[in-house]
């Protein structure tokens, strides 16, 4: 028995269906079934909600999903050896899982799931930050989810929550904050996965906002900050100048000195650039 439910202990599942892990698919397991519950847990009050995970593997976060009361669970795996292990998840959850043997990245979930739903995942390191920016950039705010909690290198959930000043604070960070709230709620080190890996983890909650926190084009607003940081060592007005040919006058109406790096700027400076330029 596991504890969150009567299926066999994951040990066993990922010994029985023979799930050796693959480097090449980011595979490190959690098969602490308490630690699984307790990151879904992190994701807030899941009853009656609808669910979209990343990458389940074998299930112990499927399983602690469920068992907190998601009221559907959709979780996209690529690696076809994990479905068994899935499909014995859904038999005991009925029409509460439904499992999409494919890549994450080509999945449009609002084809399947229930906005707003949530976003919880232990996610893949050769595809997080792709899909974090995928979901921090939908066409319309606010988007088809209302909260993603999701597993990251620890220096990845660092760049999303940091401040400027520092060397962490970069283009996730304006992306993240500028139409979230995110903070880190849980550290893990290398030995609570399956096999450890080289680095500590931590997972990231990020409830969006109903709106941004300061005006801006998002297109914009995207350019400027990628420009910006791309040579985030230059000046602003050096890193700046394929903008507009009078940059240096556009960083001052917006309160940012032409000299300054962009590590320096805040985002309510970046979203008044990026209107300053829209404005032509
Ligand atoms: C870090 S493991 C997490 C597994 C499981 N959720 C856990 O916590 O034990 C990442 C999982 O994502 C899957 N994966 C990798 N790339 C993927 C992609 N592009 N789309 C969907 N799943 C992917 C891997 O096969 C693996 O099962």
């Amino acid at each position: 028995m596991s504890g969150i439910d009567d299926l066999p202990p994951l040990r066993d599942v990922i010994a029985s269906h023979g799930l050796t892990a693959r480097k090449a698919l980011g595979q490190n397991f959690l098969l602490d079934l308490n630690l699984t519950a307790k990151i879904a847990r992190s994701a807030g009050n899941l009853s009656g909600k609808d669910v979209l995970e990343v990458g389940p593997g074998p299930g112990g976060l499927t399983r602690g999903l469920l068992a907190s009361g998601a009221r559907r669970v959709l979780a996209v795996e690529k690696d076809p050896r994990c479905l068994p292990a899935l499909a014995e998840i859904a038999a005991a959850y009925p029409g509460r899982l439904e499992v999409i043997s494919g890549d994450a990245l080509a999945l449009d979930p609002a084809e399947h799931l229930e906005p707003p739903y949530a976003i919880c995942a232990n996610l893949p390191y050769n595809v997080g930050t792709e899909l974090l920016v995928r979901w921090l950039t939908p066409p319309t705010w606010p988007p088809a989810w209302d909260r993603l909690t999701l597993m990251f290198q620890r220096e990845v959930a660092e760049r999303i929550v940091a401040q400027p000043g520092g060397k962490a604070y970069g283009r996730l960070a304006v992306l993240a904050q500028w139409r979230t709230e995110a903070q880190i709620v849980m550290h893990l080190s290398p030995q609570a996965f399956t096999p450890p890996p080289k680095v500590s983890s931590a997972v990231v909650r990020l409830d969006a906002l109903p709106e941004p926190r300061f005006p801006a084009d998002p297109k914009i607003l995207e350019r400027v900050v990628a420009m910006a940081f791309n040579q985030r060592r230059k000046m602003l007005r050096a890193a700046l100048k394929g903008l507009s040919p009078d940059i240096e006058d556009r960083l001052l109406a917006s309160g940012i000195k032409p000299t300054e790096r962009a590590e320096q700027v805040g985002i309510e400076a970046f979203c008044a650039l990026a209107r300053n330029v829209a404005a032509g």
